[in-house]
């Protein structure tokens, strides 16, 4: 786990938390329409999921927000994720990203907080 930022920039960069809802549900409508990963999601309640994802991005950038999910190790181990099921995720979220028109170096400021994780997420 990264410590928090210590500033709410990326998140004020984000457009608050009505900017970073808007990246999850384009997140969550490029993930249904992807083929390459949308079967692991079958069995999953996406109405938590988005709220979960609203406030770990939320956490990520810096906003006021408390993350109440799951661990990452925990919510994905089962599902034997690989790097290509990661980069397929990545890729998705910057499209969600490019949709909303932030800027490249915004993106890559939420992708940086959240490549950390991918050890924890990828089934070893
Ligand atoms: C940076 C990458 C990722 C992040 C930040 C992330 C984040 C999250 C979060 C916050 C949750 C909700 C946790 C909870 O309900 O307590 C979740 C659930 C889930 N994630 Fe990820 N995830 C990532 C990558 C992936 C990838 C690559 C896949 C599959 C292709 C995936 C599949 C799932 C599934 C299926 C669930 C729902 C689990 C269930 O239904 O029990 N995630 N993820």
């Amino acid at each position: 786990i990264s410590p928090a930022p210590e500033n709410d920039s990326l998140y004020q960069a984000m457009g608050g938390q009505a900017g970073i809802n808007r990246v999850v549900e384009g997140l969550l409508y490029q993930i249904a329409d992807d083929e390459r990963i949308v079967h692991h999601f079958a069995d999953t309640d996406i109405v938590r999921l988005q709220e979960k994802l609203q406030e770990q991005f939320c956490v990520e950038a810096g906003g006021p927000c408390v993350y109440s999910g799951d661990s990452m190790a925990d919510v994905h181990a089962g599902f034997e994720l690989t790097e290509a099921d990661f980069n397929a995720l990545v890729e998705d979220l910057i499209a969600a990203m490019e949709a909303e028109q932030l800027p490249v170096t915004v993106q890559n400021r939420l992708l940086q907080r959240l490549a950390p994780m991918r050890a924890d997420i990828i089934y070893r």
